[in-house]
């Protein structure tokens, strides 16, 4: 179990941008953070992945304390990190990226299995260049696969519907769902997507570097009717 524990995180200017957050990712379920656009949800995703330091609360990871960790340490440790806005890696093919995320050789069923999760066309894009050249979407999608290809224990994801279509949307869904089921995963998807706050076993909603309320998918409902307010805007557009 990974348990954040009363996070705190300022900026060196002095601005408080996480003001005292706890919540715990527990294998087989899948916790959504939602809340409206600044609220600290990223920040959150970046201190769980060790791109950040607390400035105070604390990291613990099966009983070990993290807090102190850096990223490498942490993904070793078995935590994989999907970005809002994925990275361009001149040089490197998907193939290449994906087995540098793996950490190992992946074997053509392994890479087929992980593209068909993510919506690619495996012929297609397994020995493209990770340059400019692919769009936003294609980026957004091969950076979902190499979390997929390292196959962590902790899985964070990071506004996953930003940019791709409806049907690797749909895809992408199923794939929450079958990792969730095999029980070996805990994870963490920020989103505004009412088809991925449906299928949370808990919906965290963060606003001004708080939580201000979770639950249940039971609580859909009063953040849908909530929406026209402007704490917590979801999008039902995907
Ligand atoms: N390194 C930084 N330097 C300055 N300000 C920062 C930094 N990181 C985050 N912030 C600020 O902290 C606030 C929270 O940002 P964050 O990206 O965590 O929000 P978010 O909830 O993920 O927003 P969105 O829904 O738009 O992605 C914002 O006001 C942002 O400008």
């Amino acid at each position: 179990m990974l348990t954040l524990k009363d996070i705190h995180w300022q900026l060196p200017g002095g601005e408080e941008i996480l003001k005292g957050i706890s919540f715990s990712l527990e294998p087989g379920k899948l916790k959504v953070i939602t809340g409206p656009n600044g609220s600290g949800k990223t920040s959150l995703a970046k201190i769980i992945a060790g791109l950040e330091t607390p400035t105070s609360g604390t990291i613990d990871m099966d009983g070990t304390d993290i807090t102190g960790w850096d990223i490498t340490e942490r993904a070793k440790a078995g935590i994989g990190f999907a970005f809002q806005q994925p990275v361009s890696f001149k040089g490197l093919t998907v193939r290449n990226l994906l087995e540098i995320a793996a950490g190992r050789h992946l074997d053509e069923d392994t890479l087929c299995y992980i593209f068909e999760h993510v919506g690619l066309c495996f012929g297609e894009y397994i020995d493209r260049h990770m340059d400019d050249k692919l769009s936003g979407g294609e980026r957004k999608r091969i950076e979902i696969a190499t979390v997929l290809a390292r196959d962590a224990k902790y899985l964070v994801f990071d506004e996953p519907e930003a940019g791709i279509d409806l049907w690797s949307f749909s895809n992408l869904i199923n794939t929450f769902q079958r990792l969730k089921e095999t029980g070996k995963h805990a994870m963490m998807v920020i989103s505004h997507q009412e088809r991925i706050l449906e299928i949370a076993d808990e919906i965290i909603v963060v606003a001004d570097g708080q939580v201000r309320t979770s639950g249940t998918s039971d609580i859909l409902p009063q953040l849908l009717a909530d929406e026209k307010g402007p704490w917590c805007p979801l999008r039902k557009d995907v």
